[in-house]
């Protein structure tokens, strides 16, 4: 294990920052963050909320439970009636009305008396106690009472789960089964949401083919369309898949414009770096979207702006590159407009194990990883290459390597952003080691 002397880490080494001409991270993700507008808020019914953000803090209007209640199927009493009751002391009490829940009209419990009750009917006035039907003879007409009881046994008290104008959730929650739950019990029908960022995905590249043709010499199967539109859906957003562009800038635009009237964001994969047929790049430089080089690895060429009007991200080709920018740049972006307060991935300090990592100098890595939840350890998977998606496939992790880091030995620490829950994180042996 490693230690911190002096407050740097050991096993870690590090290099001054040059002057490397690129825009740091931090500098672009403000960028396509300021690009994106929260979306209209809207009444929905519960069911169509989940996964969205709560656009407004959820505040009781009545106590939960509403009423003092039986928490067991037995009978209703006065404690100091039963409080003799033992196996070799039985109390035999007469019965006289009967509880079952949904009631509302029972009399009040006389002294001496006993009022047969179930789960969840509302407690009789002046019961303060109520003994399982288990420690009983069931009986109908009178009941005889073999265990002793206590004021307030066996009873739900209303309110001790919610009171009165308790907030039991804040805007920006996500809308999870639990708090679809809660706002039900609270007799809530509908709730305020963000409405989900519309998000039109497009690939381009004249090599790309769609899943399920045959492939042709040279070319490959389209993989960043579904991946950045499953993402998109992920993180509370709707996309719309375009068909895939070839690498031609009046096909581009013929395939984009008619759609940008309906869409918060425009997000493109691959044409943007240094080559021949760069489409994004020579489609959208002159029409308000900006290209540069981010320090990162991978996804290093990037670009963000408007094009008519309508926010734009246009992310690098390569699988991994894509998918790598879109958990740094789109992904809060995107979490952000949708309305939720919590847009980072969480983060762990985690101990390097395997072999030693290097990271360029200069430039903010993101490798691919295992983290293990159960020994807090993350292990690289695959090499940093940009094309390698079966190792991303089988991470849960990001491992994320400053600029000034150019080492990271086993054992050390190192900050780790996680993709996934533990429960998903079973990976097949074989998988980008
Ligand atoms: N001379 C230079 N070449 C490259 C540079 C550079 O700075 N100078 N940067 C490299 C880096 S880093 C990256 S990342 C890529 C980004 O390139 P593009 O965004 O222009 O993407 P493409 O060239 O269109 O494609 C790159 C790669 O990814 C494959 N690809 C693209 N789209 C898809 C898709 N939808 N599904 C599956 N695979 C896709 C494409 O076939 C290429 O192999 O540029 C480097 N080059
Ligand atoms: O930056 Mo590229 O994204 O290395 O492959």
């Amino acid at each position: 294990m490693w230690h911190v002397a002096d407050g740097r880490m050991t096993g870690v080494t590090t290099q001054p920052n040059r002057t490397s001409g690129l825009m740091p991270v931090s500098a672009h993700q403000a960028e396509v963050a300021s690009l994106m507008d929260r979306t209209e808020i809207r009444r929905r019914p519960l069911i169509e909320c989940l996964g969205l953000a709560l656009a407004e803090d959820l505040t009781a209007p009545i106590p939960l439970p509403p009423f003092d209640n039986s928490a067991m199927d037995g009978y209703a009493v006065h404690a100091a009636d039963a409080a003799s009751a033992g196996a070799e002391s039985p109390v035999t009490l007469p019965v006289a009305e009967d509880v079952p829940a949904g009631r509302g009209d029972a009399p009040p419990l006389r002294c001496g008396e006993a009022h047969r009750i179930m789960t969840g009917a509302l407690l009789s006035d002046g019961a303060n106690a109520v003994i399982p039907v288990e420690s009983t003879d069931a009986g109908v007409d009178q009941v005889t009472i073999f265990s002793s009881t206590t004021t307030g046994r066996h009873l739900r008290r209303a309110g001790e789960d919610v009171g009165v104008g308790d907030v039991v959730a804040r805007a920006g929650d996500r809308l999870s089964p639990a708090r679809l739950g809660v706002a039900a019990a609270l007799g809530i029908a509908e709730l305020s949401v963000h409405r989900r960022p519309r998000v039109l995905v497009l690939s381009t590249g004249s090599e790309l083919t769609e899943p399920g043709s045959p492939l042709a010499p040279g070319r490959i199967y389209e993989s960043n369309g579904v991946m950045l539109a499953a993402a998109v859906l992920e993180a509370g957003g709707e996309p719309t898949r375009l068909r895939i562009v070839p690498d031609d800038v009046a096909e581009f635009r013929a395939a984009v414009e008619p759609r940008l009237g309906d869409v918060d964001l425009l997000l493109t994969s691959g044409g943007v770096s240094a080559g021949a047929y760069e489409v994004v790049k020579d489609a959208l430089a002159d029409q308000g979207v900006e290209f540069r080089k981010i320090a990162m690895q991978p996804g290093m060429p990037q670009g963000a702006g408007r094009y008519r009007g309508v926010p734009v991200v246009t992310l690098p080709g390569n699988p991994v590159s894509a998918l790598v920018s879109f958990e740094v740049f789109v992904r809060p972006a995107l979490l952000a407009a949708a309305g939720f307060r919590e847009v980072l991935r969480p983060r762990t300090s985690a101990t390097l194990e395997g072999a030693a990592l290097r990271s360029p100098s200069d430039k903010r890595q993101y490798r691919r990883g295992r983290y293990h939840f159960d020994t807090g350890s993350v292990r690289v998977l695959g090499a940093p290459g940009s094309h390698l998606l079966s190792a991303m496939a089988a991470s849960n992790c990001l491992l994320e390597i400053p600029p000034e880091t150019t080492m990271v030995e086993p054992g050390a620490q190192v900050t780790v952003w996680l993709l996934d829950e533990p429960q998903n994180s079973a990976v097949p042996p074989s998988a980008g080691q």
